[in-house]
């Protein structure tokens, strides 16, 4: 009988062991899917990069991760490994521990959204240069498969625009707000309370790892490269408890948006790239996102509208992306395939902010007497901006004022501003009270 030899173990070196690591290294080490079967060869797990090695490491549901696999030594670790996956966060040392695999060869996986925001290009010419595959679904929106769709089953399409809400923490707050009318401080605590926020809430509320994520999408939709210094980034601290209040009664509800669309001709246009709170109309699907779910809304050419939903964050959920890109980088590495290569055809340049098109609501104060209506339409149409609806609120008699709810049709974010200056200057107007965009219809 000739003898058959088995395919050689895959050797996996895990950086990190937090709330991802743990549950990367359980779902390796205690899987009940059976990652031998799905990949054609044993998986062994080599190693745990750590900081310390006194701490004991155990998921949320009591899984201990054996002592003996952890080390400090991460170079060494990296050095022998078939694939790396990187788990630990930040910019150092994982930038240089990830040019160091793949330089020998190695494929990584990533949940690192900062780094591939900030960093990527390095990252993937080292990994075309290697031929290997640089994977990083857990990147954006966790547990959610958006990575691989948009990377490979949407490459034969144009893909127009990413609507993403791409920040659980930030969802969970304006959720909290819409629903229990708790203003954004209580909220934040709340978020806090749970572990959705961290003890300094900045990279959520400010819209930083948003922003991150948006940069991740909107290259791998437009086939370009964009960084987090392109991406237009508002975060959620200018909403108030009236402003989501005002967003009900209109038929809509905030949501922090991570917007990447084309504007112009889908092989010669520009694109604009934006974080930011927006209004979404009710009957729109991202509306019911609720609590700390993720969700990306595409519209494409061919396929028309997709939606993606599910857990953006958490150990389990998070784990669960990373061990599919180990799945999949270690099938190829089984069947002698090169890894996937950073597709980047398209220069499309990145418009600013001020050029970005969009529909916007405007809530203002004016005196309740006749004519100033008129005032405030003839300041839109003098500046081209064309108004879809006004609405009136019920004046406040002893003040004399009423409240004006104006959605206009799309306009340049420039041209808007200048014409809510206008407005503000009026003799008539007591107050812009807020100025939001107007998403997703
Ligand atoms: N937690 C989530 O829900 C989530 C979701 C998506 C993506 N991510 C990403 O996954 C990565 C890890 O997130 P996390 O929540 O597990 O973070 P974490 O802070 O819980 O874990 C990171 C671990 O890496 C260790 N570490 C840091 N630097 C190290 C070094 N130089 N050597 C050895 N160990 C080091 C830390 O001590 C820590 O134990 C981050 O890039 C994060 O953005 C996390
Ligand atoms: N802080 C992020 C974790 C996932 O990147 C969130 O709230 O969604
Ligand atoms: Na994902």
């Amino acid at each position: 009988m000739p003898e058959t030899s088995s395919p050689a173990p895959l050797r996996v070196a895990l950086l990190g062991c937090g709330v991802v690591g743990t549950e990367v290294a359980r779902g390796i080490l205690a899987n009940p899917i059976d990652l031998e079967a799905r990949v054609g060869t044993r998986v062994e797990l080599t190693g745990i990069a750590v900081r310390s090695l006194d701490t004991e490491r155990v998921t949320d549901d009591g899984f201990v991760i054996p002592h003996d696999l952890l080390t400090t030594d991460a170079e060494a670790l990296v050095d022998g490994a078939d694939v790396v996956v990187e788990v630990m966060g930040g910019i150092e040392p994982a930038r240089t521990l990830i040019v160091r695999a793949l330089g020998a060869g190695a494929a990584v996986v990533t949940a690192n959204k900062a780094l591939l925001a900030e960093r990527g290009p390095e990252l993937f010419e080292a990994a075309d240069a290697a031929g290997v595959d640089l994977l990083y679904e857990a990147a954006v929106a966790g547990a959610i498969p958006i990575v691989r769709p948009i990377r490979e089953s949407l490459a034969g399409d144009h893909v127009r625009r990413v609507l993403g809400i791409v920040n659980g923490t930030t969802n969970y707050v304006l959720d909290k707000m819409a629903t229990e009318g708790l203003d954004l401080d209580q909220a934040v605590k709340e978020a806090q309370a749970l572990g959705y926020a961290e003890a300094d809430p900045t990279a959520d509320v400010d819209g930083f790892d948003a922003a991150a994520k948006a940069a991740i999408l909107a290259s791998l939709a437009f086939h370009t490269r964009v960084a987090l210094k392109d991406v237009a980034r508002e975060g959620i601290r200018g909403v108030s408890a009236a402003d989501v209040a005002w967003a009900r009664r209109t038929g809509h509800v905030i949501k922090l948006l991570a917007v990447a669309e084309v504007i112009g001709p889908v092989d010669d246009g520009e694109i604009s790239v934006r974080v930011h709170p927006a209004l979404v109309p009710d009957s729109h699907p991202l509306a019911a996102v609720r609590g700390a779910f993720n969700a990306v809304f595409v519209e494409a050419d061919g396929a028309g509208p997709l939606m993606f939903y599910g857990q953006g964050a958490g150990g389990r959920p998070t784990a669960s992306a990373v061990l599919g890109d180990v799945v999949s980088v270690a099938r190829r590495r089984l069947t002698g395939g090169k890894g996937l290569r950073e597709s980047k055809d398209q220069a499309f340049p990145v418009l600013p902010s001020q050029a970005a098109v969009t529909r916007y609501q405007v809530r203002l104060a004016v005196a309740d007497r006749p004519g100033v209506l008129a005032q405030v339409a003839g300041v839109l149409a003098d500046h081209g901006v064309s108004i879809d609806t006004v609405r009136q609120a019920p004046s406040d008699e002893k003040a004399e004022t009423a409240h004006l709810i104006i959605t206009t049709h799309a306009a340049r974010e420039a041209s808007l501003a200048a014409t809510v200056d206008a407005v503000a200057g009026l003799e008539a107007v007591r107050e812009i009270i807020s100025v939001l965009r107007v998403e997703g219809s």
